[in-house]
């Protein structure tokens, strides 16, 4: 379970990016976080997970975020990455084994096991000895699912992550993810195309600055919250969605 409480963030304490988001999650499950551009769902996340300044608090079961942070793993917006680190497949998902180990810091032959085991996961078992900057971005979000796996991370955040990638590395990804699922973790998805909410989350979190609205699909996902959240524009072009 994670409970988000009062969580505001803003930039050069001027622009209010996000403010007094709360909700709780108690189930394992797959949530989708929508809302327009610049709603704040980045800002959310980075808020919540301490990644940035800003105020409110998260809890894991009850016990205050900083205890459990080894279970968190975030998966931030892919322009955000440097591709051009010189650093194999391999190396890059052993990180997820050991949050605070140094690059070039030797690793045992238990942890390729560990790190072949999660790239076969992901498809990617080809790969282990090829400079991430060869990959391309679906492979790359691939390996980054993978890293997320060694870490055996609980609660998996990911921002945007079908954005530019191909088909078969998304199909590969969410049926990864809802295998996490089933193993009991919670996995958070920055997503913006509206047409796959219904195929892909169990709930939903609608953000625009503030919270929206927050639940399972068939509640949430509703002509009026999404008015409010994306403006009546959204419906122009029309879409099916739940009255
Ligand atoms: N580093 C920054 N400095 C100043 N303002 C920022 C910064 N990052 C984001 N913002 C502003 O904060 C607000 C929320 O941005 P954020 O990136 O969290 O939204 P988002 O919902 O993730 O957007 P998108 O869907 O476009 O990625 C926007 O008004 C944005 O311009």
């Amino acid at each position: 379970m994670i409970s988000f409480d009062k969580i505001s963030a803003s930039y050069d304490g001027v622009t209010q990016a996000v403010e007094d988001v709360s909700f709780t999650v108690e189930e394992p499950a797959i949530i989708g976080i929508i809302g327009p551009n610049g709603a704040g769902k980045s800002t959310f996340i980075k808020a919540a997970l301490h990644l940035m300044e800003g105020s409110g608090s998260t809890t894991v079961d009850g016990q205050p975020l900083e205890k459990r942070k080894k279970e968190v793993a975030y998966v931030e917006q892919k322009n955000d990455i440097d591709y051009s680190f010189p650093i194999t497949v391999g190396e890059c998902v052993s990180l997820g084994l050991y949050p605070e180990k140094r690059f070039y810091q030797r690793i045992t032959k238990e942890d390729w096991q560990k790190v072949d085991n999660a790239l076969s996961l992901v498809k990617m078992e080809d790969y282990r000895d090829h400079q991430i900057g060869e990959l391309s971005g679906g492979q790359f979000q691939r390996i980054l699912i993978a890293r997320t796996f060694v870490q055996d991370a609980s609660l998996i955040f990911l921002d945007e992550p079908f954005v530019g990638i191909d088909a078969t590395s998304e199909q590969i990804i969410m049926e990864l993810l809802n295998d996490f699922k089933d193993r009991g973790k919670e996995i958070f998805i920055v997503h913006h195309d509206l047409s796959k909410v219904e195929r892909y989350f169990d709930e939903l979190v609608i953000l625009n600055k503030q919270l929206i609205a927050q639940g399972p699909i068939d509640e949430v996902f509703t002509k009026a919250n999404l008015q409010k959240a994306f403006g009546d524009a959204i419906f122009v072009e029309g879409g099916r969605l739940n009255d």
